[in-house]
């Protein structure tokens, strides 16, 4: 992205957007009959500014939709912001680029940068370059800071596992010679790998997608359904333009592939060859046998950089802290709001209370 959000300095200089980000699909859901049902039929009502001006009646009285109209137009304000710093230093001339953080090699530089030199009906609008930074920064950062809560949420669990991860990362940090991993180092270290996995697969942080057919399809079945009538079926019709709810989540803990424990948290699983019936499966997720990055032309672009922000946090944070449940462990629930987020009692805000120590 080529831009610091910057929360990692001290308290006091939190960056507000990454607190947006965690409200907006509690947010969301919250209207989710709104925006299913009704959107779709007023969203080509009128201008853009005849529908703002509606959207600023509503929300006087309606809380959420207020709240939502804050923090769309927060991130409208940063994304442009970028853009246009960026703009003015590809505008500038190399020096400039090189001045920047990522030094013109971050995406949206690259974007840019092809963008100016694109013909003209190939070039995209500046608000759709706007709206892919959002995309970017929005797909990038609820999903994986909600994986690695999740994987800090098993870890307090499961001490054991905790120990263990934390036995290879000291182990392999004094074989360095005490030195931070390179990216090949971080890459190999096998129960770190099999934490990570484990935690995607049987809690990936987005459940479900939803499709819509482009053409007429017959999807063949992995094994017979029993239709109303009784009679076998190896097949579903699907006809054009339905939707369809692909369930990333039963996919990942079929017990027939992933056998009886199919539904426990085991990053053992991942130190042994996996099931035969798992590799034979095809299954057609980008990623390990399962559909938690989905597969084909829109899969996940950012799997890999996904893993390798989970192995860099989780690393440096388990070498030196303990995990463990806090008072309030009882009350955590996971929502699936779009990307699962940890919630406590009734409160709708995402929280993750877990009790932190310092390992010596
Ligand atoms: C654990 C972390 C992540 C998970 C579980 C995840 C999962 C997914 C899934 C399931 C989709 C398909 C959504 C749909 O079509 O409805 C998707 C799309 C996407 N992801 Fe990720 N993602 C993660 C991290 C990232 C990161 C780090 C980036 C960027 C660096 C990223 C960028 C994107 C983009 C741009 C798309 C849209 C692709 C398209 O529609 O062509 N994701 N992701």
């Amino acid at each position: 992205m080529g831009y610091s959000f910057d929360p990692l300095t001290n308290e006091e200089s939190t960056h507000p957007y990454p607190n947006i980000i965690k409200e907006l699909l509690p947010t969301m859901m919250r209207m989710q009959f709104w925006f299913i049902s009704v959107v779709p039929l007023v969203s080509g009502i009128g201008s853009p500014s005849f529908r703002r001006f509606v959207v600023n009646l509503l929300a006087l009285l309606w809380k959420d939709l207020h709240q939502m109209r804050g923090m769309v137009d927060y991130m409208h304000v940063i994304a442009s912001s970028i853009y246009e710093s960026k703009k003015q230093a590809l505008e500038k001339g190399d020096e400039a680029v090189m001045q920047q953080i990522g030094r013109g090699r971050d995406l949206i530089s690259i974007l840019m940068k092809e963008n100016m030199n694109a013909a003209d009906e190939d070039r995209l609008k500046d608000s759709e370059v706007i709206a892919q930074i959002n995309t970017l920064i929005f797909g990038a950062m609820d999903t994986t800071s909600n994986a690695m809560a999740r994987t800090l949420h098993l870890l307090s669990q499961h001490p054991e596992v905790q120990d263990k991860l934390r036995s290879e990362l000291i182990e392999a940090k004094r074989q360095n010679g005490g030195q931070d991993f390179s990216y090949d180092q971080l890459d190999s270290l096998p129960y770190l790998d099999a934490v990570c996995r484990e935690t995607l697969r049987l809690y990936a942080p987005v459940p479900v997608v939803i499709r819509t057919a482009r053409q007429d399809a017959i999807i063949p079945l992995s094994g017979p359904l029993s239709g109303l009538n009784g009679t076998a079926m190896h097949a579903i019709t699907v006809p054009k333009g339905t939707h369809v709810i692909v369930s990333i989540l039963n996919s990942n803990k079929d017990p027939n592939l992933w056998g009886k424990d199919a539904n426990e948290w085991k990053p053992e699983r991942w130190l042994v060859p996996l099931p035969t019936k798992v590799t034979d499966a095809r299954i057609p997720g980008v990623y390990s046998h399962l559909m938690t990055f989905i597969g084909g032309g829109r899969s996940c672009i950012g799997f890999k950089f996904s893993q390798l922000e989970m192995k860099v946090v989780i690393s440096v944070l388990v070498e030196s802290f303990r995990f463990a449940p806090s008072a309030h462990s009882a009350d955590i629930s996971w929502q699936m709001n779009t990307v699962t987020t940890p919630v406590v009692g009734k409160d709708p805000h995402p929280r993750l209370p877990i009790a932190v120590s310092l390992v010596n």
